[in-house]
């Protein structure tokens, strides 16, 4: 029998209903802003607010159920992801947005069992919509069910990406050439919102036809991941392989011709898993003339080998 974690959904909506009026009350406020692992990288106090009383009130209900919190694991719990029933929380995505007070940040809510993520809430907060989807049974944002646009020509697609926090050398480097290049394919336009996971249910929600990214995290996406695929989309890895969670890397795509097309152009650049296990893809440091020990300091044209289907 198919457990139903449908109650557990239910719960995870109810405390993200309290959460967003948190991030609410203080999205106009100053606020306290600290960094964390790039000048990019920013944290406030509203971060580990949320975080917490997330934590509190899910660990009230269920004692037994394990947590990655990314405001945890800043503070050093380890992010590895047992069979346990698990819930990985992203308690503000889009923090610049927040302390910039551009109107884009979210609350990210996911639960695995098995390593299989069961449900996913996305709550973008400003807008006031609330994405869900539970495994088998659809994707809805504010109870209206989600359809990817079905898009197939490359061409055509509107991508969404994002910058993310890495300000080194072949980051960056990798960053702005996948740019060009997609839009070189040509592609109708490029959008970065500042928070992954309203980047993935606008893929959901066909207001874009793709999302990809390099070095975000398992909290970023987990929820969105399948409010994608329950939308009819597809996720893959950067490299056209299997998307794995802990890799930091992601296409969300509309169709998989479309997801086929951003991962013949996209390269990835190196970045430590969030389970720490070594990377399933590693660079060929042949290929690519780069000393991993002193990794990011120069610019490099390097390429993880693609697995496309
Ligand atoms: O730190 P945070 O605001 O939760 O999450 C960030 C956002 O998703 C941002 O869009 C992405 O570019 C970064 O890579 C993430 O770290
Ligand atoms: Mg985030
Ligand atoms: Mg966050």
């Amino acid at each position: 029998v198919m457990a139903d974690w449908g109650k557990c959904l239910d719960f995870g909506v109810s405390i993200a209903r309290q959460a967003r009026t948190v991030v609410l009350d203080a999205f106009e406020a100053q606020k306290v802003v600290s960094l964390k692992t790039s000048p990019a990288d920013l944290v406030t106090e509203t971060d580990q607010g949320v975080e917490n009383l997330l934590i509190s009130a899910i660990k009230e209900k269920y004692p037994t159920h394990k947590f990655i919190g990314e405001e945890s694991v800043a503070a050093g719990a380890s992010p590895v992801l047992t069979d346990s029933p698990t819930w990985i929380i992203d308690p503000i995505d889009g923090t610049t947005n927040f302390v910039h007070r551009f109107p884009f940040v979210a609350i990210s809510i996911a639960f695995a069992v098995n390593k299989q993520t069961e449900f996913g809430i996305v709550y973008s907060c400003m807008e006031d919509k609330l994405y869900r989807a539970q495994r088998g049974k659809g994707a809805f944002c504010n109870d209206i069910p989600l359809r990817t646009s079905g898009l197939e020509d490359i061409t055509k697609a509107l991508v969404v990406t994002e910058i993310g926090t890495e300000r080194d050398d072949l980051s960056l480097s990798t960053l702005t050439s996948n740019i060009y290049r997609l839009l070189k394919i040509p592609i109708h336009g490029i959008r970065a919102v500042g928070t992954a996971a309203v980047d993935m249910c606008l893929v959901a929600s066909a207001g874009a036809d793709a999302y990809y990214h390099v070095g975000m995290h398992c909290w970023d996406i987990a929820a969105s991941a399948l409010i994608v695929s329950e939308a009819g989309g597809v996720v893959h890895d950067i490299s056209g392989g299997k998307f794995d969670l802990m890799s930091r890397r992601v296409i969300a795509a509309s169709s998989r011709t479309v997801a086929r097309g951003i991962a013949q152009v996209v390269e990835a650049f190196p970045c430590e898993r969030d389970d720490g296990l070594p990377d399933l893809l590693p660079l060929d440091p042949k290929v690519i003339g780069l000393n991993l020990t002193s990794r990011c300091s120069t610019l490099v044209q390097g390429t993880y080998p693609k697995l496309l289907w």
